[in-house]
């Protein structure tokens, strides 16, 4: 099995080393705008050779689109239009509704499976991919009847050869839910450091009293932009739509501080509590 991954940062690159490993694959090309990251995606035996993008795509069996979700959008039909019949073609992005809306009418759609590893960090590059890093978490694959069975049968290998489990949703639902679950995170995240830049004026404060708690809240904060505002262009509707309970829910904590009204305070603490319930299972 060829692989050719579009895209060796992160996610492609930790895919590439543990499939890998598992010998899913002996020999992954890397297709990268990106020199430098092609280069240390070499180096760190991600890849085996760097393609162009005919080539790689023309000379894989399965064809990784792991670029930011504007880019694959783009570039996805122009992939869908190199392929054969044995071919599959994936993606990993957060966003669904839009890639697989790009392709709805072409001849080779079938041969595409949307899918989404719920697994990134806040760190980008061929530099920061891991072997485990999936190990435990949920694969989603998105409107998989219009997949090929033959497509998906490999891409639900590669989900098993992972140590992920699949879960299967439509793209819309799945767009919904990540607003909610993952996007919605980041812009808080974002927000929490850019309020803290704003107040604490003495970096050195900052490095010296910050613990874990704050640590743990601005972690998001470090990720990039160029992954991040593609998806909040792509996600749009959905992430205003949950960033306007989220302004909600400060507007209450704001306004219970102000009336000094700590039992209100008080629920709803109580109520966030809840999470611990479902997260902590
Ligand atoms: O943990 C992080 O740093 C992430 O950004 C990971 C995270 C998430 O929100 O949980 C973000 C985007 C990916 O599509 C999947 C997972």
């Amino acid at each position: 099995m060829r692989i050719g991954i579009i895209g060796t940062g992160l996610i492609g690159g930790s895919i590439a080393l543990k499939l890998k490993e598992k010998n899913f694959t002996n020999f992954v090309y890397g297709i990268d705008q990106n020199e430098d990251n092609l280069n240390k995606a070499l180096e760190l035996n991600i890849i085996d050779e760097k393609a162009g993008f005919e080539t790689g795509i023309q000379n894989s069996d399965l064809i990784i689109i792991a670029i930011p979700v504007d880019s694959a959008r783009k570039i996805l039909p122009d992939v869908l239009d190199l392929i054969n019949d044995n071919q599959v073609v994936m993606d990993v992005g957060s966003t669904k509704s839009g890639i697989v809306d790009s392709i709805k009418n072409h001849p080779n759609r079938k041969r595409f499976v949307a899918f989404h590893p719920m697994w990134g960090t806040e760190n980008s590059g061929p530099n920061a991919a891991t072997k485990d890093s999936f190990t435990g978490k949920a694969a989603v694959i998105c409107n998989k009847e219009e997949s090929d069975d033959n497509a998906l049968e490999l891409v639900e290998k590669l989900i098993e050869t992972l140590e992920m489990h699949p879960i299967y949703m439509n793209a819309d639902a799945h767009d919904v839910h990540t607003a909610y679950i993952s996007h919605i995170s980041h812009i808080t995240s974002y927000a929490l450091a850019n309020t803290v830049l704003e107040k604490e004026r003495e970096e050195d404060t900052i490095f010296q009293l910050a613990s874990s708690g704050f640590s743990s809240t601005v972690r998001l904060a470090k990720s990039h932009p160029e992954m991040w505002v593609p998806i909040f262009r792509q996600n749009k509707e959905n992430v205003l739509d949950v960033l306007n309970e989220h302004i909600t829910q400060l507007r209450k904590f704001k306004s219970a501080l102000e009336k000094e009204n700590f039992d209100y305070l008080e629920e709803l603490i109580v109520n966030a509590n809840k999470i611990r319930g479902i997260l902590d299972k």
